[in-house]
């Protein structure tokens, strides 16, 4: 099978602070995969191992083709750029426009034609559902729905493969989240697979998926027809 994803065996600590102690995944291609877990869990660290931003004490780590695990300083751009990852409190710079905001990450990323970058900025505003205006405004004038939508154009800009959300939906209301949570279905619908550290159990009846919940040093799997079987029962049992 085709992984996008890979954890063998890995051990997670900080300090002499055990998180995780053996933990195995794997996603495939497409998946679409929720991270539960009470608070201090551990779903950030499993998200930042993925992006080389912690380092596993034990095991293998890959990622799109990475050997994330032993990867080397230099390569860690490389495999930030084939990722997309986006964070509860967006992240944007304060200091410049959306527009700028999105330039700014192209160029760091090795693009270099004017004409490519206005294009793709179009097409990243038409794909988030944000009008073209947007790309004036200065993140302190934009909603949280929008910004989020703002950062998750970023993410797409070198059209990743995987999608690295953690908490992207913490600072928004019920509303706006379920609205943020069907733009990344329709993300995922189009082949990028996503994996999405949440609080938020609704997220399961929207739009049921894989599940893993981490919980004391572990991770459960819950596949996505298992998830799908609970719901049902639930809803039979009133
Ligand atoms: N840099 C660090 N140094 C020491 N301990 C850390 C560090 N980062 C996280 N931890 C600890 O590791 C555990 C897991 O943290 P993590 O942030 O991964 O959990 P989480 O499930 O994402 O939590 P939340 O739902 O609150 O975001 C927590 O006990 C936390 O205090």
């Amino acid at each position: 099978m085709n992984h996008i994803v890979s954890l063998r065996n890995v051990k997670v600590k900080y300090e002499d602070a055990v998180i995780f102690s053996n933990i195995t995944l794997d996603i495939a291609k497409g998946e679409f995969i929720y991270l539960l877990g009470p608070t201090g869990s551990g779903k950030s660290s499993i998200l930042k191992l993925l992006y080389a931003d912690l380092h596993p004490s034990e095991g293998v780590i890959k990622v799109n083709d990475f050997n994330v695990s032993s990867i080397e300083e230099k390569q860690i751009p490389f495999l930030r750029r084939s990722l997309g990852v986006i964070f509860q409190d967006f992240e944007l710079l304060t200091d410049r426009n959306v527009l700028e905001n999105l330039i700014f990450v192209m160029k760091a990323t090795g693009w270099t034609s004017k004409t490519s970058m206005l294009n793709k900025v179009d097409d990243l505003l038409d794909l988030v559902k944000l009008p073209k205006i947007t790309k004036e405004k200065m993140p302190h004038q934009l909603s949280g729905g929008e910004q989020q939508r703002v950062a998750i154009a970023r993410a797409l800009v070198n059209n990743p493969d995987l999608i690295i959300a953690d908490e992207p939906t913490g600072n928004l209301d019920p509303k706006v989240s379920r609205s943020i949570l069907q733009l990344f279905t329709e993300i995922n619908d189009k082949g990028t697979s996503i994996i999405m550290a949440t609080h938020q159990h609704s997220f399961l009846k929207i739009n049921p998926q894989r599940t893993i919940i981490c919980e004391g040093s572990e991770i459960k799997d819950i596949s996505k027809e298992q998830v799908q079987q609970k719901l049902d029962l639930g809803n039979q049992n009133g």
